[in-house]
């Protein structure tokens, strides 16, 4: 394993361990609800929740009649999400972490960057929250060249990033630039901004960092 990801890895479990947990919200991402219809994904298809902590909008997309399938390396984050949801889980030690399991969804307490194409076989949809923004640029490119390349061709889903001027904050979240994803997807995926959205108008805590802009951007992204 790279030195960079071992460090990555580490700071998240700190920050687990801490409850340095930000980026984490009590209700469904506005931008799911907004766009999922948007994106297509077919009925009742699994969807891969890459980085997925424990993110209530793995619930939002059971009630909408998906399988979820979501990985997360913390599992201080994968108990909290069993418990907060009061969802009782079957626990089943497999090669790649333990998986959790309680009705439409299942939880992976293991390394996104360990899967394979058969790990993800199932996954016709994704949904990436705070998810490919959570990572340093050098494993952006790993992301999108060892994880969504083993997704199958024909998935579909939604990636929202934050786009703001690199020196006025340092990540985690990074600022992820439209270029970039196109530079990382548009290979193998067609990619469409579904939403634009200048955001910094709600984010006291960034105007008090000194942030000048911060835009949300919501992405569907159709693997061909
Ligand atoms: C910024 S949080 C976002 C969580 C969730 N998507 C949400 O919207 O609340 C990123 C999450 O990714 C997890 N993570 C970081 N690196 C990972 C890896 N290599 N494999 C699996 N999960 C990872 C962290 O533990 C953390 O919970």
């Amino acid at each position: 394993m790279s030195e960079e990801l071992l460090r990555d890895r580490e700071n998240w479990l700190a920050r687990w361990r801490e409850g340095r947990i930000g980026f984490h919200q009590d209700t469904p991402s506005p931008l799911l609800v907004e766009c999922w219809e948007r994106v297509g994904a077919p009925e009742g298809s699994t969807v891969f929740v890459p980085l997925a902590g424990k993110s209530v909008d793995m619930p939002w997309l059971a009630e909408h009649g998906h399988d979820v399938f979501g990985v997360e390396l913390a599992s201080l984050a994968v108990e909290q999400f069993f418990a907060e949801q009061r969802l009782e889980a079957k626990v089943e030690e497999t090669p790649k972490g333990a998986l959790w399991r309680s009705g439409p969804i299942a939880l992976l307490c293991g390394d996104v960057f360990a899967l394979d194409a058969q790990d993800l076989a199932k996954c016709r949809a994704f949904f990436d929250r705070a998810a490919i923004i959570a990572l340093p640029r050098g494993l952006r490119q790993r992301y999108a060249r060892e994880v969504y390349a083993q997704l199958p061709r024909g998935c579909v889903g939604l990636m929202v990033t934050l786009e703001y001027p690199e020196h006025e904050k340092q990540g985690p979240p990074f600022s992820v630039r439209e270029a970039e994803v196109r530079d990382l997807f548009e290979s193998d995926w067609t990619v469409d901004v579904l939403v634009r959205r200048e955001i910094l108008a709600y984010q006291a805590s960034w105007r008090n960092e000194g942030v000048t802009a911060l835009h949300a951007v919501a992405y569907r992204l159709q693997r061909r």
